[in-house]
Formats: structure tokens, sequence, C-alpha cells
């Protein structure tokens, strides 16, 4: 009998995940039968050339995504499950937060929703207070969210993903146009919230020398998983210096096999 304890099971199990999406007479498969897992309490990065999947995959994770066929299980119910719902964070790239109100009023309004009635109200007074100076806007709490540049308008959006402390944050490319300084204090915050919240994070992106800050990396090309290793694993197996190296071998690999196997 083997007394191993089991590893636990992952927060994200994909098997044969197809995707199609467009309409009409031309709907096309954009994820061809990919078969990955996001394991838990840790930082997953969904790495790839823009137009790959990455949206789609991360869409077909938090159930918003149609035409899905396949095995996917999140937090060991099938993806868009209503009991899901609260408990994963989900930040699209486009910030969707209220300009006419203040930073603190979006927050109080996502909170509401996500925890109504009277008898909540400290809890959702102290889970807007957290998220905000998790995000490093509490003093910009009274700034109405119109009058905020573009990385303090996504880091209200990741704030308001972050209220109710969700099990699972898909976060699509939240770094994209934020300074180096920013940059770096969201994937301090990435790796406070694994650690210490033992959340488990699907962070897409398509700059490749962010992958050096995940634990784990699913690496995309043109709708299909090309590897699923560390960053470390990913640089000894492809004999390279950085993820980006590995990603391009591997990348010319897959060109070179397609080649082999229909030469016209
Ligand atoms: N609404 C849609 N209808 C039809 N095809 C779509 C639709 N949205 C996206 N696609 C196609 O699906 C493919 C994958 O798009 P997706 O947005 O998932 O890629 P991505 O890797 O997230 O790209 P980016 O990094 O630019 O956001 C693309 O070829 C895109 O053209």
């Amino acid at each position: 009998m083997n007394n191993q304890a089991a590893a636990p099971a992952p927060a994200v199990h994909a098997r044969g995940l197809t995707v199609r999406r467009g309409t009409g007479r031309a709907p096309r498969t954009v994820l061809q039968g990919v078969d990955f897992d996001v394991p838990r309490g840790r930082i997953t990065g969904l790495l790839g050339p823009s137009g790959c999947g990455k949206t789609t995959l991360m869409r077909a994770v938090v159930g918003t995504q149609a035409h899905v066929t396949g095995t996917l299980d999140v937090l060991g119910r099938p993806a868009g499950h209503p009991a899901l719902r609260s408990r994963i964070g989900y930040v699209t790239q486009a910030p969707s937060v209220y300009d006419d109100l203040t930073v603190r009023q979006n927050l109080d309004y996502f909170a509401a929703v996500l925890d109504p009635g009277r008898a909540a109200a400290d809890r959702r007074r102290a889970d807007v207070a957290r998220a905000l100076a998790d995000v490093d806007l509490t003093g910009h709490a009274d700034a109405l969210a119109g009058r905020l540049s573009g990385g303090q308008r996504s880091r209200v959006s990741l704030a308001v993903a972050l209220l109710g402390t969700p099990e699972l944050l898909v976060l699509d490319e939240p770094t994209v146009g934020l300074d180096p300084v920013l940059r770096r204090d969201l994937w301090n915050l990435f790796h406070t919230l694994a650690a210490e919240r033992g959340a488990t994070l699907l962070v897409s992106s398509h700059v490749m020398d962010e992958a050096e800050r995940c634990h784990d990396l699913l690496l995309m090309r043109e709708g299909r998983i090309l590897a699923q290793d560390t960053p470390d694993a990913l640089r000894a197996r492809t004999a390279s210096a950085t993820v980006e190296e590995g990603f391009l071998r591997l990348v010319d690999e897959a060109t070179a096999r397609a080649a082999q196997e229909d030469p016209r």
C-alpha cells in the first residue's frame, strides 16, 4: 500500500478542452483539445503571443465562455457552476469600474453585491479596507475612478476581484501599461496572496520576462499548450538561459515537427 499523502487536487483540471469562437458559417476552433492543471496555492503564468487563446482559456475557467467542450473542473466543480462565483476573482483586460463613483464607492458597491445585507456591513467595511490596502490605493480611496490613471484603474479592478478573499484569482494581463515599479509591486502582491492566503493565481502575460516570476508556466501557441513546467525545468530541458529562449526553442521544434508531418 502506498502511504504517501495524495497530492492535493489541482485548482483547475482540464483535459481535451476545446473552444470554438465566432458565429455564422465559420466559427473557429481557438483552443484545440488542451490538457493542463493549475496547482493550488501557486502562481501559474499563462504565456504566449497575442491571439494564441489566453483570454479564451481564462474565460472558460471562470465560466463566461460559450462553446466549451472537454473536461474542465475548477475548485472541484465543473467550470461555470454557480457555487464557484464567490470563490473566483476575475480581472479582465478592460477595467470594469464606474467612472462616476469614487474608488471606495466602487468597492462598496461590489462588496454589497457579493456580501449583501445589514448584518454583513462590518465585514464589508473590513473587506474594502483590506482590498484597498492590498493594491496600495488607500490614499486614493476618495478619488473619482474616472480621474485615475490607467494603472490605477486596473488596480481598482484588481481590488474588486480581491473582495471576499477568493481562492482562485484569474488575472488577464494585469501588468499591461504599468511602470516597472508598479509591476514589481503587483508581482510582490501576487506572491503574498499565494504564500500568506493560500490563493491560487492564474496570470496571463505576453511579456516573457514575467514568466520568471511565476511558480509554474503554461506556454501557449496557436490554441495549444506547448509546455507546462516550472521556469527552472523549462530552461534546463531546453538548455536555455531564459524562458523566452526556451519558448522560442519549443516553437521551432513544433514548427519542424509540423513540417515533417505535412511536408507540402
Ligand atoms: N468574439 C470572438 N469571435 C471570434 N473569434 C474570436 C473572438 N474573440 C477572440 N477570437 C479569436 O480567438 C483567438 C484567441 O483570442 P484570445 O483573445 O483568447 O487570445 P489572447 O492570447 O488572449 O490574445 P491577447 O494577448 O491579444 O489578448 C484569436 O485568434 C481571436 O481572433
